[in-house]
């Protein structure tokens, strides 16, 4: 692609070009140093840790063809001064990879909770239903099944968005799910693309350290309905509806009577939730292997969205059903029935989040819950005391403990998060995470619930960028329980 063409795309961005017209052909585009490869377009950033601008001398001989900056250069090569270099990523890497959204069915999920559960079951039911294609999210990203693999952004930068789709395309896929987290709106990874179906499961409190105030993230995360494709349709969750004055077609899900997908009743236990649904297609029993109310939320934004595609209701209820849960998400320790425990591992780590997992507990205990739980450094510092206090209002005993202090002192973090325990409720403070949970197995009697929070699938602790340590929840449990349970069966 010649160069030309590339910057008369980003025209409403550009302030000065610096280049005389001259055929320069374009063999790449990337914003990371190590990736640049002699004839590639180099997409300069002032980051949140390291401005590339500072690096530009070492680009060009590395052999970039063309540079996009957001300041001017000291160097004499061919150049753009944009006035904003992310949105000029997203428009660039569009057309560099041909608007590959326009060949497949592109699925954007946002919402504080429920992403990775619902682009994980929509992409489940899709691939049962005969459609190959892809997922973003962020526990890991599936590449038509043929690559899998963790990415450090839920939501990656929009070259690396584009660049996933068009592979998909080449490789004849039909299908797109990714996870659009409020950062990636906000951050323009995503305002190139185009989507048939743009979700949204909730909002509440969460990321206000990057979004400043409430109404400012609710803003954010409305504007993937700006996203849609000419026919696209909004699926939204009941509660949420009416912030979304967008002029869209809307689909409602949820429990209230104006849903169109409605559900009419659920019933929880330990291997998942049943309930009925009612829609212009009549009333149908549904079940997802995972237990929550909102769990039957996240199916029902996958029966819906699948409905208005045109998919028929009762094969994607059939396809929900062969769905084994998400890693971390509602996951029962199955070593926990050697020593008569229910344990299970969850990644609520918002209050709201909390909230929904220890009521779906509270349903299917049987003795008392004891939930292990801690905030994050770096994160949202005002939601620490409202998680606090949820986890009181329905565990027996509360256990607050560390999770990714991120460079923060973590004896701060369990400050904070201590400061919303009600008065009154039992609770621990055990800095040493291991510790916190092996204390939770030993107070825990035969048919107590012990929930451990906040990590679910993660493999590494952050202490800061230089200290990472393994520590996977599920892990840690099951070698505890296996310790106790070889101690139980000497005593015997
Ligand atoms: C604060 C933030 O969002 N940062 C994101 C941002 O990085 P940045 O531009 O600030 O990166 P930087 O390290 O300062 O570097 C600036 C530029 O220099 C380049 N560079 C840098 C170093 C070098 O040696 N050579 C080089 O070329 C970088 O490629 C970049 O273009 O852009 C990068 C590429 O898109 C992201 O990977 C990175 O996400 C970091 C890892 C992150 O943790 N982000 C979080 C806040 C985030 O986005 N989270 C959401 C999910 C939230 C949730 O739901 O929990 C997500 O979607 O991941
Ligand atoms: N629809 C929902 N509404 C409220 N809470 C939910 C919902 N679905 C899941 N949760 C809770 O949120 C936790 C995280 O779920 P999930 O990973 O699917 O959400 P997410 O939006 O991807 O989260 P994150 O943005 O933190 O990665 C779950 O473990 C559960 O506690």
């Amino acid at each position: 692609m010649l160069v030309r063409n590339l910057i008369e795309a980003i025209d409403e961005v550009t302030l000065n070009l610096q280049f005389d017209g001259e055929d320069i052909v374009i063999t790449g585009i990337t914003n990371k140093s190590t990736e640049v490869r002699p004839g590639y377009l180099f997409i300069c950033h002032k980051g949140s840790r390291f401005d590339s601008h500072e690096i530009a001398s070492e680009i060009i001989k590395k052999g970039a063809s063309f540079l996009v900056v957001e300041h001017p250069i000291s160097v004499d090569f061919p150049h753009v001064v944009v006035s904003d270099s992310r949105l000029a990523e997203s428009i660039l890497s569009a057309l560099y990879y041909d608007d590959p959204f326009n060949k497949l069915l592109t699925i954007g999920i946002t919402g504080t909770n429920g992403k990775t559960t619902a682009a994980h079951l929509f992409h489940h039911v899709l691939k049962t239903l005969g459609s190959n294609g892809s997922m973003l999210g962020t526990i890991y990203y599936d590449i038509l099944g043929e690559q899998k693999f963790h990415h450090d952004n839920t939501t990656p930068d929009a070259i690396e968005i584009l660049k996933a789709m068009k592979n998909t395309v080449d490789r004849s896929g039909k299908h797109f799910v990714m996870e659009v987290s409020s950062h990636s709106l906000a951050m323009k990874r995503v305002e190139s693309v185009k989507f048939d179906i743009a979700a949204l499961t909730n909002i509440t409190r969460d990321h206000l350290d990057f979004h400043q105030t409430f109404d400012e993230y609710i803003k954010t995360k409305l504007h993937i309905f700006d996203l849609l494709k000419e026919f696209g349709i909004a699926v939204v969750s009941d509660e949420f509806e009416h912030i979304v004055n967008k002029r869209v077609k809307k689909v409602i899900y949820g429990m209230s009577e104006n849903s169109d997908y409605r559900i009419l009743s659920a019933e929880i236990d330990k291997f998942g939730t049943n309930f009925v649904l009612k829609s212009r297609f009549g009333e149908h029993k549904c079940s997802i292997n995972i237990p929550g109310i909102h769990n039957a939320y996240n199916a029902t934004l996958v029966i819906a969205s699948l409905c208005e595609l045109g998919y028929d209701i009762e094969s994607i209820i059939e396809a929900i059903k062969s769905f084994e849960g998400v890693e971390g998400r509602f996951q029962f320790i199955r070593e926990g029935t050697l020593v008569g425990i229910d344990i299970v591992v969850d990644f609520a780590h918002s209050p709201d989040a909390l909230e929904k997992t220890l009521i779906t507990a509270r349903k299917i205990a049987s003795g008392r819950i004891i939930t292990v739980f801690g905030a994050g450094g770096q994160a949202d510092k005002g939601k620490r005391p409202m998680m606090a206090e949820v986890v009181c209002r329905y565990s027996d005993v509360s256990i607050i403990t560390t999770d990714d202090p991120r460079g923060e002192d973590p004896e701060e973090i369990l400050f904070e998060v201590e400061k919303g325990v009600p008065s009154g409720s039992p609770y621990l403070v055990i800095p040493d995470r291991k510790e916190a949970i092996e204390t939770a197995l030993t107070l825990a009697n035969r048919g107590d619930m012990v929930i451990v929070a906040g990590r679910g699938h993660e493999e590494y602790q952050i202490f800061s960028d230089e200290r990472k340590i393994p520590f996977k929840d599920a892990e840690v449990i099951r070698k505890i329980l296996l310790k106790e349970y070889e101690k139980e069966k000497k005593r015997v």
